[in-house]
């Protein structure tokens, strides 16, 4: 029995997100996911579940976040008002992988309502995958928050 431990994720999601949210945690399998809500598909605001999931991550008990609404603007834009937090809104695979590799992207925000399922959960495996390269980035990455 491995008894290595797991990468500790917490998720989060609007009512446009919802659904997605519940097929990323059961594909997902292999890590530690906290849901932070939404539970259902009653209207909500995206800000009463995006901060609990910046508040997650920024405080380093969850490794990484990941946020569903409709388009992931609201949810980003949300996000990354923490000072430690660089949510990257992704729809194409190839920007979650650029999104850990140059930005170090903490918080994947996947825009529900224009990316197929199977995309979602793609790029959620690519952006929990993909280490972040350093080097000239290391630089720029540290500029953020200053
Ligand atoms: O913040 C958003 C828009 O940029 C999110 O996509 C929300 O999910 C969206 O605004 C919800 O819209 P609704 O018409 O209230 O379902």
């Amino acid at each position: 029995m491995s008894t290595e431990k797991k990468i500790k994720i917490a998720i989060g999601a609007d009512h446009a997100g919802f659904e997605y949210k519940e097929l990323l945690k059961s594909y997902l399998t292999g890590y530690e996911l906290k849901d932070f809500g939404t539970y259902s598909t009653d209207s909500v605001d995206y800000p009463d579940f995006a901060h609990p999931v910046a508040l997650a991550v920024e405080s380093k008990e969850f490794t990484f976040g990941i946020l569903v609404c409709g388009s992931a603007n609201g949810v980003a834009i949300t996000a990354n008002k923490h000072q430690h937090i660089r949510a990257a809104i992704c729809w194409l695979n190839e920007l979650a992988s650029l999104a850990r590799r140059h930005n170090n992207a903490n918080i994947l925000c996947i825009p529900a309502r224009f990316v197929s399922e199977d995309l979602a959960n793609e790029m959620a495996t690519t952006f929990l995958t993909t280490a972040f390269e350093g080097g000239r980035h290391e630089g720029r990455v540290e500029k953020i928050s200053c």
